[in-house]
């Protein structure tokens, strides 16, 4: 028989890289060459969606790695620990890997890729970025070639369903969320997407890739969509925009050294090619000379689609494993071992919208427009909009200037006795 798959996981993507490979007819025929030789579950009394004799399934994932039969492990169980041990058993037993676990990664792939490159195997991750959507061969692959300067990705499918469904139907963040998780859409636990941190992982990854350098997570700001209110929204419509959770990694000085690598809820212009992707759909934007601009679209989650990534990754690993050569080859490998600079968010050059509530006084909106000013913050417009109670509602749209200034412009308005309070910050595209 042909290339021995040692599977660690047998969940939503294990169970779909599963059925396509045990479907291979009218697929690459590559795939007729493989065999599921072992796979790892927790519990052995759950139903599964699929068939497979007893003696392949086990809960001793360790004796997987460790079977010289196995050639390639193939990591779809996530979590942090007992996945980075095995993946890490796995590079040392010889054993190439595919992983779908950007938690992962963007935590342990120095170690991970370092353990890799020494064992003279690869990773392949096709499936922890946009799911579906053919990515990270793209980067480091046909894309390489360019001087890439920006990725901005909705890479959250959970929080651009939310956002839409806000958009939409003009509801509040709690509502949505508690529907989504009603409907499977969102997690129990939805921290890691609501709050920024699975989209952080993601532009980590895409970071690291484009811009050749590994990536320190710590580096990357994460702010979520917990405080957009329909409110923000609404005036987001009037003024030509939509609010999506954009992941962000910008080489901000033209030697690289500098980048920017953030996600936080973003004002986007509707004429922006990501302004129109709605729901649980997932878009990478990628910027590069001399190609221009070049965006991916589609699931970024689900079982199918994220088994057709982990599978076109075991692919290339097939062929890698036919073709007779133990040089390895460059396209595949992972070849950054430097950390990049990040710059931190006080440093980023933005436009911004603030939304005030404040006393109704004449004069309030020369005050802030004076402590703007004294900070170097240009206003590209300013409205007061209308009344909340006592209070009167004042926008502000910015031109691009650095997140510090315009922070120090903010304390300083906040000291005004004018100001009631400063209910929304955003940046703007
Ligand atoms: N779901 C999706 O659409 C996407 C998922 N991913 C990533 O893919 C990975 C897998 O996700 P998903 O399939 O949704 O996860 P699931 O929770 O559906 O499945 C996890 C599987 O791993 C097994 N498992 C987990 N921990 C252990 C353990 N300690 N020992 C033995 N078996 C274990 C579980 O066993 P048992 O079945 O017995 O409980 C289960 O079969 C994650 O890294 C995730 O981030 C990436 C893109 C999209
Ligand atoms: N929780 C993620 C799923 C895939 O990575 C999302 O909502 O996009
Ligand atoms: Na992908």
């Amino acid at each position: 028989m042909g290339v021995k798959l040692g599977i660690l996981g047998l969940g939503t993507v294990g169970t779909g890289t599963v059925q396509l490979l045990q479907d291979a007819v009218g697929r690459h025929p590559l795939l007729q060459e493989i065999e599921i030789y072992r796979v790892g579950v927790r519990s052995l009394d759950k139903s599964r969606d699929v068939q497979l004799q007893p003696e392949v399934i086990t809960t001793d994932l360790e004796s997987i790695v460790n079977d010289p039969a196995v050639d390639i492990v193939v990591e779809v169980m996530g979590g942090l620990e007992p996945a980075r041990s095995l993946i890490l058993q796995a590079i040392n037993n010889g054993k190439h890997v595919v992983t779908a676990n950007k938690a992962a990664i963007a935590r342990f792939g120095a170690e991970i890729f370092t353990a890799a490159n020494q064992a003279g195997v690869y990773v392949m991750l096709e499936a922890a970025v946009g799911g579906g959507i053919p990515v990270i061969q793209p980067l480091k692959q046909a894309l390489s070639v360019n001087r890439l300067h920006t990725v901005t990705g909705i890479v959250n499918g959970t929080t651009n369903y939310i956002l839409t469904r806000m958009q939409t139907e003009g509801s509040d963040f709690g509502d949505v969320l508690a529907d989504a998780q009603r409907l499977g859409y969102a997690e129990a636990d939805p921290t890691a997407d609501v709050d920024g941190l699975d989209a952080g992982d993601k532009i980590a990854i895409l970071a690291s890739l484009a811009f050749d350098g590994r990536i320190n997570l710590e580096d990357v700001y994460c702010e979520g969509i917990r405080q957009v209110s329909k409110t923000d929204i609404a005036y987001a419509e009037k003024l030509g925009f939509v609010i999506k959770l954009l992941a962000i990694a910008k080489n901000q000085a033209q030697d690289a050294t500098k980048l920017s690598v953030r996600v936080h809820p973003t004002f986007v212009p509707k004429t922006h090619p990501l302004a129109s992707i709605n729901g649980v759909y997932n878009a990478i934007l990628v910027e590069g000379e001399p190609i221009g601009q070049v965006m991916f679209f589609g699931p970024g989650a689900g079982a199918g689609a994220t088994a057709s990534a982990v599978t076109s990754d075991i692919l290339s690993l097939v062929a890698a494993l036919k073709s007779n050569t133990t040089a390895p080859n460059p396209l595949l490998t992972c070849r950054h071992e430097e950390y990049s600079h990040v710059a931190p968010i006080s440093d980023l050059i933005t436009r911004f919208y603030a939304r005030f509530l404040t006393k109704d006084q004449a004069g309030v909106i020369g005050q802030l427009g004076t402590c703007f000013g004294n900070h170097g913050v240009s206003i590209e417009s300013i409205v007061q909009t209308g009344f909340q109670g006592e209070l009167v509602e004042i926008v502000v749209v910015t031109h691009d200037v650095r997140e510090g200034e315009f922070r120090q412009a903010l304390a300083e308005i906040q000291n005004l006795s004018a100001i009631d309070s400063i209910p929304s910050i955003l940046r703007v595209l």
